[in-house]
């Protein structure tokens, strides 16, 4: 690992300590001194002069693990054996696995799962291609489809790199929602390559999650696989973040007492997930939604060759209001962040209005720490699971692809995604309320249940319903 600058991790030091020249003690001081705080200790070894331990050390994101260790070696009578990284010890040989539902124990049952038995359920699909749903994986599996091209907030960082973010996606469709899933990073960022890619994968899955592509191609991209397939497909980056992000501010405008239709917010970030998020709103009434991206306020009166700006721009800032960020940020009454880290100060955040709400949601890195602005802000919130409030759209993608699986729909509309952000919002009732618990933590066991219930029945309602679960017969 070239870059020892991690954000709030824990790395395991295994140390081989001279017992006869220092004590464990004096290597805690200088470990505590460099800025690591010690949580474990198991004892390897140990003779009469000598003991080797592994050191579990937390460090916070400011401190540089290399300082850690460079201490550490510069002691007298102490070797580092080794450094252990936990997060990419638990990505060796990657997080996911299959894992066959039946054991095949005997002639018999290999007979039935694979030739000869399983050609009489082939050729009954064949027969009857909806038997797909009954008879193979389609009922309960999504495709975690990402071309690598908008990582979180990394960037463009390709396939392989992205791997590791599908496969965690996956992990958490099938712990939360229940949801088979498999992470498909594919080696093309052209959009005519990655439509075909994934209509030609489509009929092994009961639905399609893209993730990570940027925009403006994942517009187009969305669009057309929506209209050429008959299962729902998903941007994630876009709707799942929106609906979390219209659920999460549902809640803070209650504790700040303002309305909906009166806030101005600004939107920094004018790619997938800023466009969805301002869409959102905007359907849910609020009228002065200011964007800024790296050129600025988006306004109309300016050209733009991304059709996407110029809709947007046709459609938010009503005052045609210019200007930069730190510009803009006046007055508003909430910040919405899904651009890059560490680009919003205490001073912007100080210029906004009376009990400034900021979500901050780039990942990994906010763009404005909430340590900042705790003493100034009304309500804080960013997309990590390490601060209160985490808006993440974790809390979104399982229970929503659990409904729409549920009932088969044939896409994923507005009603639904109106109904599970609804079902997010009132997870949290008006006692629980309050500036460090706007939305339901991803571990809430309700939650997910909540959204697919509503989520059923919204498309039960909107008439997207292929089947309707026992419940609503
Ligand atoms: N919390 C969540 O659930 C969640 C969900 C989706 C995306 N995100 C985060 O939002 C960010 C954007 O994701 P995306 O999928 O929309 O990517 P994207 O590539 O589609 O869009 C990013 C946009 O941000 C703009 N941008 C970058 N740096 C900027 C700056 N300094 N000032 C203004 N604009 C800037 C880019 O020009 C681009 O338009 C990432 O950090 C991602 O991790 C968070
Ligand atoms: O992956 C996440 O944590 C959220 C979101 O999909 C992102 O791209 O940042
Ligand atoms: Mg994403």
């Amino acid at each position: 690992m070239g870059n020892t600058r991690l954000g709030g991790k824990s790395i395991i030091l295994r140390l081989e300590i001279q017992t006869d020249m220092i004590n464990f003690g004096q290597v805690a001081s200088v470990i505590f001194a460099a800025g690591g705080d010690i949580v474990a200790i198991d004892v390897i070894q140990t003779s009469r002069n000598m003991t080797v331990r592994d050191l579990t050390i937390t460090v916070t994101d400011s401190v540089d693990i290399g300082i850690i260790t460079e201490a550490v070696k510069n002691m007298e009578g102490v070797r580092l054996i080794n450094i252990s990284d936990r997060t990419f010890l638990l990505h060796l040989g990657g997080k996911i696995e299959t894992q066959p539902k039946t054991p095949i124990q005997n002639r018999d049952d290999l007979s039935r799962v694979y030739t000869p038995d399983v050609a009489r359920v082939c050729m009954a699909i064949h027969e009857e291609p909806d038997k797909a749903y009954s008879l193979t994986v389609k009922r309960n599996t999504v495709a975690v489809v990402s071309d690598g091209s908008a990582v979180l907030g990394l960037g463009n960082i390709g396939p392989y790199a992205a791997m590791p973010v599908m496969e965690g996606k996956s992990m958490l469709f099938k712990q939360f929602g229940g949801v088979d899933s498999f992470p498909i990073c594919l080696n093309t960022q052209d959009t005519e390559e990655i439509i075909a890619a994934v209509k030609a994968i489509a009929p092994a899955f009961g639905g399609i999650n893209l993730e990570d592509i940027s925009s403006p191609r994942c517009f187009e991209i969305e669009e057309r696989l929506r209209k050429e397939l008959d299962i729902p497909v998903f941007h994630d980056d876009q709707h799942g973040t929106a609906v979390v992000l219209y659920a999460a501010l549902i809640n803070a405008l209650k504790l700040v007492g303002k309305s909906i239709g009166s806030i101005k917010v600004v939107v920094c970030g004018i790619g997938a997930a800023g466009i969805a998020c301002s869409k959102i709103l905007l359907s849910a009434g609020v009228k002065n939604i200011i964007g800024v991206d790296k050129m600025g306020a988006i306004a109309a009166g300016n050209q733009y060759e991304n059709r996407m700006l110029q809709w947007y721009a046709e459609h938010t800032n009503p005052e045609r209001v210019q200007g930069t960020l730190r510009e803009v940020i006046h007055g508003a009454d909430v910040f919405i962040g899904v651009s890059a880290g560490g680009i919003l100060s205490r001073e912007d955040v100080g210029h906004m209005a009376d009990q400034p709400i900021v979500f901050a949601m780039a990942n990994p890195v906010p763009e404005i720490r909430p340590e900042e602005i705790e003493d100034i802000a009304a309500v804080i919130a960013t997309g990590r699971s390490d601060y209160p409030n985490q808006i993440n759209n974790v809390l979104c993608f399982p229970g929503i692809f659990r409904g729409a699986l549920d009932c088969r729909a044939s896409e994923i509309n507005e009603e639904m995604k109106l109904a599970a952000a609804e079902a997010i919002a009132s997870a949290i009732s008006e006692e629980e309320l309050n500036p460090l618990y706007i939305i339901p933590s991803v571990f809430n066991q309700q939650v997910v249940k909540a959204i697919r219930d509503k989520v059923v029945q919204a498309a039960i309602r909107s008439g997207v319903a292929r089947r309707i679960p026992r419940e609503y017969r």
